[in-house]
């Protein structure tokens, strides 16, 4: 049983210009242990996802449905907002897309973390204390004991960032869910907060979703990667296959991005269809270097199995009828990887991220 199931997750705001579907149909699931990555541009609803999961998203002008959406097989979607509450804190920890904002400014940081420590545990305040330099310690704040008194604005912004994920990890949770956690941070800083995650899963066992643009993210971390575009999963399963093997035209653009991959553009030209009048067929056709007139049609095409194991991906040429060899990516890819030296590095997937984060170890603190 996955420690977090989520079953055809759908999320729509009402607005007073029209209904937003920010979320439409997303499934997946993250184990014990595991780290699941939810990889998409901006507006593809990524952080609706994941503050679905907990209620967080408010009700209205949101509207949260699912198949299910079960924690240790409760239904959280069902529990009393007091008892999802505990959940939160106590077996789910958020660090949320805003840093900033989840550090109030006027009390210092010692104590707010103490705080998120007393809130999930019945301790005395010292115990708290106690607790709460030992977090920041674990999190990588040098002299934790001198810094406890410090006021957030003290700290520089990948130590922010640490402390939010101490917050974050106070009740020792079951599942992390980390949205953007290094967006905002320079290259050094974020190899080390992704290092921490990677630390603390090992150590607490925990599951780990993490929301990220970044395909570079995705390759240091996941073990399974969820790709979402307007709404959708276009294509998922776990990281090697999704690499070695994009089958869905827009991870194959998203990868193109990539340096270590051939490409350093800027992104995949075009932008994301309006969320409040989504096309009928595939939600990427407009911006598909492959689609035909069948891609404009009905809905949106359901997910396949593309390779080994639980790799899928929502692409109409996978289905009976198509030639998928059209949108297969290996022979074109090849070529391109050939001009561009090795595309797989050893133990990483992607030359430019794994580079990255190698010298961000060397030249500790520039970018
Ligand atoms: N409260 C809201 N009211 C109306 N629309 C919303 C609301 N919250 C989110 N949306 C819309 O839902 C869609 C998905 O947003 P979401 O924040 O989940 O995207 P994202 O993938 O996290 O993007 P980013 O990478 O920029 O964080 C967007 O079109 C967004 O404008
Ligand atoms: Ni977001």
């Amino acid at each position: 049983m996955p420690l977090l199931e989520v079953r055809d997750l759908e999320v729509t705001f009402d607005t007073d210009s029209g209904t937003v579907h920010a979320v439409d149909g997303v499934s997946f699931d993250v184990d014990r242990g595991e780290t699941v990555c939810i990889v998409g541009e901006s507006g593809s609803g990524k952080t609706v996802t994941s503050e679905s999961i907990t209620k967080l998203v408010k009700e209205p002008p949101g509207r949260v449905t699912a198949d299910r959406v079960t924690f240790e097989e409760r239904d959280l979607l069902q529990l009393s907002k007091k008892r999802l509450r505990k959940i939160r804190g106590d077996r789910i920890g958020h660090v949320f897309q805003n840093p900033q904002g989840s550090l109030n400014p006027v009390y210092t940081v010692g104590r707010q973390v103490a705080e998120a420590i007393r809130l999930h545990e019945d301790v005395s305040k010292d115990t708290a204390r106690e607790r709460a330099v030992d977090l920041l310690d674990r999190v990588g704040i040098p002299k934790a004991g001198e810094r406890y008194d410090d006021y957030p604005h003290e700290f520089s912004g990948g130590q922010k960032q640490r402390v939010v994920v101490a917050m974050a990890i106070a009740a020792n949770p079951d599942l992390l869910i980390a949205d953007e956690p290094t967006t905002a941070l320079d290259v050094t800083i974020q190899a080390q907060i992704l290092r921490l995650l990677r630390d603390l899963q090992d150590e607490l066992d925990m599951g780990i979703l993490l929301i990220t643009h970044d395909l570079g993210v995705v390759a240091e971390v996941a073990d399974r990667v969820v790709v979402m575009y307007a709404g959708k999963v276009m294509e998922s399963g776990d990281v090697f296959e999704v690499f070695e093997n994009p089958s869905h035209p827009y991870t194959q653009g998203l990868l193109d991005c990539l340096p270590g991959r051939g490409g350093g553009s800027d992104g995949i030209p075009g932008t994301l269809p309006d969320p409040k009048d989504p096309p009928a067929g595939c939600r990427f056709a407009e911006r598909c270097p492959h689609a035909i007139d069948d891609c404009r049609t009905g809905d949106h095409p359901p997910l396949v199995p593309v390779s080994g194991g639980d790799h899928e991906a929502a692409c109409l040429y996978y289905q009976a009828g198509y030639d998928a060899s059209v949108v297969r990516s290996p022979a074109d890819r090849e070529s391109d990887s050939d001009a561009g030296g090795e595309t797989y590095a050893d133990g990483g997937l992607v030359d430019g991220a794994e580079a990255s984060l190698d010298s961000a170890d060397e030249n500790g603190g520039e970018s």
